[in-house]
């Protein structure tokens, strides 16, 4: 494949479906959120060919913004410093990022307006000269020492955990003078280059279909239009102390066919006991069945939050039972209106 020119970029940023050009990401350069960024500037048309912020954005007109945590991403979106976020949203093996969902609904509304997923499998590191049994420590994000602990105890047994912000924050800090409180970092191939680094192991996941979720999230605008493959994100309260409250919410949805893709239960606040539904659904708001079972939500929970429709990443279409379809809902409707207007 040929090198984009720096002017072809230029005038495939101007394309750009949203003209937004200043984009937060859990950061530093070389996370895997990074690497989810870039593919939603792909699939706009936009590929950065640099590493370095400047070059980029003198290429593409494009900020990129690295951010220390989730919340921080967010906030430059919710206060206007920046026009999108990029953050993880689900692993396919540890289930919701629950820092990523708590902040996404906290605080000033937040649309979702695209989402994309990526393989992912890990580097050992260390810095150049430290051996492979000198390391007692790995240091990284909670979800990828979570993909890769087996390996960890079956290559380097009562090895710890050390958390850090992001798997390229743990590589960085590696390179640095001050001991970081770890040996080794486990990061993605593209971390695993910067320089003054050894990689001890490549390709390290303990389930290989390893698969991560990224959203790219909006202030609240107009929604993505719908493409028959779509899904729509809602976070939902449901009433305390009330029996079948979670079965009423699943019935909304059950009875327009309307499928769900994920659903996890976060504490709704300080008491316990109250909780909020974090749910993905088949379906764009666009649509009558989707439409009804938000609408029925409303009606009997306490809070319902929209959270956007947008494009699945796997364009897979979304099945609509007989008789949800749009076309079922409008005759359904004309008919209850001509039993209004009969003489
Ligand atoms: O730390 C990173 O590189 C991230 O982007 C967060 C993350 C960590 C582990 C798996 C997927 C995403």
């Amino acid at each position: 494949m040929t090198e984009t020119p720096a002017a072809q970029l230029s005038a495939a940023q101007t394309s750009v479906k949203t003209a937004a050009t200043r984009y937060a990401f859990l950061g530093p350069f070389g996370t895997f959120t990074e690497l989810a960024l870039r593919q939603f500037l792909q699939a706009e048309g936009v590929t950065i060919t640099s590493n370095q912020p400047e070059e980029i954005e003198a290429a593409t007109g494009l900020k990129l913004l690295p951010c220390r945590d989730v919340g921080q991403a967010l906030k430059m979106v919710r206060e206007g410093e920046a026009d999108r976020a990029v953050i993880p949203l689900e692993n396919s093996v540890e289930g919701g990022v629950n820092a990523s969902l708590d902040a996404l609904v906290h605080g000033e509304p937040l649309q979702i307006v695209g989402e994309t997923a990526i393989p992912i499998d890990f580097c050992l590191v260390v810095r150049e000269g430290i051996k492979p049994e000198q390391v007692r420590r790995v240091g990284t994000h909670p979800h990828a020492w979570a993909q890769c602990r087996n390996w960890i105890e079956d290559h380097f047994p009562g090895t710890t955990h050390v958390p850090a912000t992001s798997t390229a924050a743990a590589a960085n800090l590696l390179t640095e003078d001050r001991y970081p409180g770890f040996e080794a970092a486990l990061c993605n191939a593209v971390a695993a280059q910067t320089p003054g680094l050894v990689t001890l192991a490549d390709g390290i996941a303990d389930n290989p279909n390893a698969v991560t979720r990224f959203v790219l999230v909006s202030r609240p605008g107009r929604t993505p239009a719908p493409t028959g493959a779509d899904k729509t994100t809602v976070q939902v309260r449901l009433p305390d102390n009330e029996a079948g409250a979670l079965l009423n919410m699943l019935e909304q949805f059950s009875a327009r066919g309307v499928n769900l893709s994920r659903i996890e239960s976060r504490p709704g606040g300080g008491r316990l006991g109250t909780y909020e539904f974090s749910v993905d659904i088949e379906g764009h708001i666009a649509e009558r069945r989707v439409q009804a079972a938000l609408t029925g939500l409303h009606r009997t929970c306490p809070q319902v939050r929209f959270v956007g429709s947008y494009p699945r990443f796997d364009a897979k279409p979304n099945t609509v039972e007989t008789g949800t379809e749009d076309s079922a809902f409008e005759a359904a409707t004309a008919w209850v209106e001509s039993l209004l207007t009969q003489d």
